[in-house]
Parts: C-alpha cells; sequence; structure tokens
C-alpha cells in the first residue's frame, strides 16, 4: 500500500526526527537523494547545464545542497535567486563547489539548460505562485531539458493536489521523507511525472496516513475468490435496477460489469427494452420486467446496483426508495443519485450505502460547484461521506473512495481512455459484485476501482504498448483477464 500524508502530518514528523538529529542533517540527506535521481537521469554529469530555480525556504536549500553536489561532478550549475532570502549554508555550498548564480536575463538559463530542478517552494507552498515563481515555473514548463521538481511541483498544494494558477510540470518529483497527498490526486498528480521517494529516516515519526493507494498485491489479497465448496449463491447473488424504456445501454453495461467481474448471480431487473437487451446480451443474467416499484419479485440478492440509465422520475424515485429500503448493501449510481439529491432522507438506513457520483453528480448531492470538487477531490469526498453518511467513490481523473474514520483511498491505475460513455455503468456491475460477495463497501469500492482502472488499461494498450480509445464494453471484456493476472 501506498501511503501519503499532509504537509502538516510531515512537519510534525520532521520536527520529532530533527529533534534527535545534528542541524542540518535532514536536508543533507534530501539533497544528497535528490542529486542522485539528477546524475542518474542525466547522460553524464560532467559538463551537463543544470539550472537551479531557488525559492526563500528550505526547498531553494535542498536545490542549493543538491547542485553544490552535482556541481562536484563537474556539472556546470547555475543558480535563480527568486526569493527575497536565499538559504545561506546552502548558497555558500555551491559556490564552494564552483557553482554560480545568475541575475537577469535568467530566461537565457533555463532555456539552454539539460536539467532544471524546481525548488522554488515545496510543502511550505501556499496558494497560486507569486511573482517571479511564476513565470519561472512557466519558463521552466516549457523548458527543453529536464525538469525535476524537489518535493513537489511548485505550485501544486502538497496537501490536496490543488493547482491555482501556473505551477511546474516535471518529469521526475524527487520527494523527501513520504509521499504528499499531492502527488497522488490529480490535478497535483498530473505535474508530478515520475515520483521518486527518498528515504530520510521519517518513517517511525509519521502518524497514520491521510491517504493512501491500493496496489495489486493489495487488491489481490482482498479480491474474493471461489473455493471447492463455492456454489453460486454462496459467490454472491447481485441485484441490478438499471435502464429505462429510453436508456437500455446502461442496464447491458452494468451487468456486464458484474457478470465479467465474476458475479456468482446476476439478477437483473427493469424496463421491458432494458430487459430485452440485458437478455440479449448477457443470457447468463435472469431478468424480470418491473411493473411498479415493487422490488419483491426480484428474488433474494446479497447486494443491489440502482441508478444507471433509470430516469429520475417518480417511479424511478420509488425504486430508489424501496432498494434503500431493503436491509443489504447498496450501491447507488447516476440517475439514482439524481434522485438522492431531490431527496437525502432515503440514505437513513442500516446497511452500508455506497455512492459512485462522477464530480457534476456530486455537485448536485452536496450543493458545491463542480469545479470546486474537482479542484479539492479529497476535501468533497470526506466532506461527502460525512454529510450523506455513506461510502463515496468520487469518480473522475483520479477516482477516491472515502469512508468515515479511514484514509482516503486514491485510485492511480485509470487511464484518460476511461473518459467515455458508459464505463461508469460498467464500474457500478463491479462494485456490486464485490458487494454481494461480502466485501465490505470501502474495499469493494476501492478494489473495483482498481480493478476497472486496469481493465481499461488492458483494453486499451492490446499488444501495441501505446494507448488507443476504448469502448465501455471493452472494459467489460478484459476484467477476467485482469483478475487472472492479479
Ligand atoms: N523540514 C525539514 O526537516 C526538511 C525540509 N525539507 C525541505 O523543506 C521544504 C519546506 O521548506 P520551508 O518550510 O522552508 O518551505 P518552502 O521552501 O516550501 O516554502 C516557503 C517559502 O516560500 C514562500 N512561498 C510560499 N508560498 C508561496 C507562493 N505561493 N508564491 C511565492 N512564494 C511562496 C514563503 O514565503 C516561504 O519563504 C520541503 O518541501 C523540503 O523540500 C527537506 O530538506 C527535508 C527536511
Ligand atoms: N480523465 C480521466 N482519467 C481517468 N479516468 C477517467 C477520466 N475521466 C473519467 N474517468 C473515469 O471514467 C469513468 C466515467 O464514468 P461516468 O462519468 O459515470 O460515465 P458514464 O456515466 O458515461 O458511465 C469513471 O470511472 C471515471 O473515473
Ligand atoms: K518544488
Amino acid at each position: 500500500m501506498r501511503t501519503a500524508y499532509t504537509s502538516d502530518q510531515i512537519r510534525t514528523a520532521e520536527r520529532a526526527l530533527m529533534a534527535l538529529l545534528p542541524d542540518g542533517t535532514l536536508m543533507r540527506r534530501a539533497a544528497t537523494g535528490l542529486s542522485v535521481v539528477c546524475a542518474g537521469l542525466l547522460p553524464g554529469v560532467y559538463g551537463s547545464r543544470v539550472a537551479l530555480l531557488v525559492g526563500s525556504g528550505d526547498n531553494g536549500g535542498d536545490a542549493l545542497y543538491a547542485g553544490a553536489l552535482l556541481a562536484r561532478r563537474g556539472a556546470r550549475v547555475e543558480a535563480v535567486l527568486a526569493g527575497s532570502r536565499t538559504h545561506q549554508a546552502g548558497l555558500e555550498a555551491l559556490r564552494e563547489a564552483g557553482g554560480r548564480t545568475v541575475e537577469a536575463p535568467w530566461p537565457d538559463v533555463v532555456r539552454r539548460a539539460d536539467l532544471v530542478v524546481d525548488g522554488l517552494v515545496g510543502i511550505g507552498g501556499a496558494g497560486e505562485l507569486r511573482e517571479p515563481y511564476r513565470r519561472l515555473a512557466v519558463a521552466a514548463s516549457e523548458a527543453s531539458g529536464l525538469v525535476v521538481a524537489v518535493d513537489v511541483p511548485s505550485g501544486v498544494d502538497a496537501s490536496t493536489g490543488r493547482v491555482e494558477g501556473p505551477a511546474v510540470r516535471a518529469q521526475v518529483t524527487v520527494t523527501f521523507g513520504a509521499c504528499k497527498n499531492g502527488l497522488l490526486v490529480d490535478p497535483g498528480r498530473s505535474y508530478c511525472g515520475r515520483v521518486e521517494l527518498v528515504d530520510i529516516g521519517l518513517g517511525p515519526y509519521l502518524p497514520d496516513p491521510d491517504v493512501v493507494s491500493l496496489t495489486d498485491e493489495d487488491v489481490a489479497d482482498l479480491l474474493p475468490r471461489p473455493g471447492a465448496e463455492s456454489d453460486k449463491y454462496r459467490r454472491g447473488v447481485i441485484g441490478i435496477i438499471a435502464g429505462s424504456e429510453r436508456f437500455t445501454g446502461a442496464a447491458v453495461l452494468s451487468v456486464g460489469g458484474a457478470v465479467r467481474a465474476g458475479a456468482g448471480l446476476v439478477r437483473f431487473a427493469g424496463a421491458k427494452a432494458a430487459v430485452g437487451q440485458v437478455r440479449a446480451h448477457w443470457p447468463e443474467a435472469i431478468t424480470t420486467v418491473l411493473d411498479g416499484p415493487s422490488v419483491a419479485d426480484v428474488g433474494r440478492v446479497q447486494a443491489w446496483v440502482i441508478g444507471p440509465g433509470l430516469g429520475t422520475g417518480e417511479e424511478a424515485r420509488e425504486l430508489v426508495r424501496a432498494v434503500l429500503a431493503t436491509d443489504v448493501p447498496v450501491l447507488v449510481d447516476a440517475d439514482g443519485l439524481t434522485v438522492l439529491a431531490g431527496d437525502r432522507s432515503m440514505l437513513r438506513r442500516s446497511a452500508p450505502t455506497v455512492l459512485t457520483p462522477h464530480a457534476g453528480e456530486l455537485s448536485r448531492l452536496l450543493d458545491v460547484p463542480r469545479d470546486r470538487i474537482e479542484a479539492a477531490r479529497i476535501a468533497h469526498v470526506r466532506r461527502a461521506v460525512t454529510e450523506l453518511g455513506a461510502i463515496v467513490l468520487l469518480k473522475g481523473s483520479t477516482t477516491v473512495v472515502a469512508q468515515e474514520d479511514r484514509p482516503v483511498r486514491v485510485n492511480a491505475t485509470g487511464t484518460s481512455w476511461l473518459a467515455t460513455g458508459g464505463t461508469g455503468d460498467v464500474l457500478s456491475g463491479i462494485g456490486g459484485t464485490l458487494l454481494s460477495a461480502g466485501l465490505s463497501g470501502y474495499d469493494a469500492a476501492s478494489c473495483a476501482a482498481h480493478l476497472h482502472g486496469l481493465a481499461a488499461r488492458l483494453a486499451s494498450t492490446g499488444n501495441s504498448g501505446g494507448q488507443g480509445p476504448i469502448a465501455a464494453m471493452d472494459v467489460a471484456r478484459a476484467l477476467p483477464q485482469v483478475i487472472q493476472s492479479l
């Protein structure tokens, strides 16, 4: 499991460790690790041009010390001092090693560098970058040389991943002690490139993480697998209520996600047209044409999925109400969420409820503008959990899953080719299947996001190594191969 922390958590741990060590030890450890990564990225250190962007804090200090180490190995190191102050000991170390500082016109320095080291701000950064950092961040992002961010790309909020205004786009981010939330969560994540963690001995002083990201091994351990004694009922019966006379595809895709994720049995109920399509595509499913909002005729299930393509009229409302009135876990998606936004009282129940909104749907549920949710996913998914009393999976470029009193789980397996109609419907079927197999809502949602992302990647990659367009059904089709491989 990968773990990540807020800036405050990192600072507290650093203080505890620093109290036991001679002054400057941590910074030297950080700078040494940084210089090793930088040296590894250059075809040769000797003679290469390195530009250091140096802010006024310790982030600038790290860059200066690392620059000094590179200068000692023969690199031509030039430091742009951007802050009102500069880390003096770091600056002396650089000068002693033969590095130099440059005044305007610094754009040339950035332009001609083989490697740009972004030491403008780290975990001390707050809000939009001010000048001249802002211009330097833009110049670094446009540089032809490699860009390495020190601890966190300047302009990215380390605790939240929020990016206001320009920020440095790095090919590699060298982070110290522990990963910060903002390196795992978009939009920040997309500025980091590859993240390299340098151990500075912080481990024993770190608290429980704020954010985690599951690995393939974690998911493999959580996934239910049939044993010798399994039968279809014990493996898990999932009930899906989706689709309508008008929207039949969502039903087909949600059932597809469930069948291909390994449901013991899928019971599908919906409008006549949706049932017709589900039967045509998935003869494995047992179907019921719903005549009114009674779900009792559908048969016994261990978990429900409701919402994709359902519509938002009176009948849909009554169906959502009826399903939430049962005592089994329920996953609500798509139109089901829109219905809930109009009457949150339906969420008062004792069995687990998993909500799987995208930012637009969460915007309706929380009455918060969509762009604010996308800029601060962790904060909003947590708020949703508290306000709605459910487990919440927020979809999008980074999918995040939250439950009260647990770290937010961030999913990093997806691909932006997933941004296509119907892939969310497939996700609902996967999540429901895992719920019906007995996983907790938190585990079911996070494993579903993980498998969904891997399946999309597999479908998108094929044999070529590159990535290309996928259809939602391709994601469902790729699921068995993904589960085999875990
Ligand atoms: N504390 C420690 O023990 C260690 C810290 N390390 C480094 O120290 C960094 C934190 O250092 P600091 O606490 O000095 O903070 P930073 O160097 O991250 O930034 C603080 C400085 O940036 C300015 N600043 C903040 N937001 C700005 C904005 N939006 N635009 C322009 N200027 C802005 C502040 O006025 C302040 O001068 C870490 O990210 C890491 O790189 C490492 O050396 C490892 C050890
Ligand atoms: N830029 C992106 N990068 C990675 N995954 C994405 C991106 N945009 C959307 N997704 C994923 O694609 C799926 C889209 O689901 P959703 O918005 O519900 O679409 P639909 O309702 O058409 O099925 C979600 O799993 C979401 O996390
Ligand atoms: K930085």
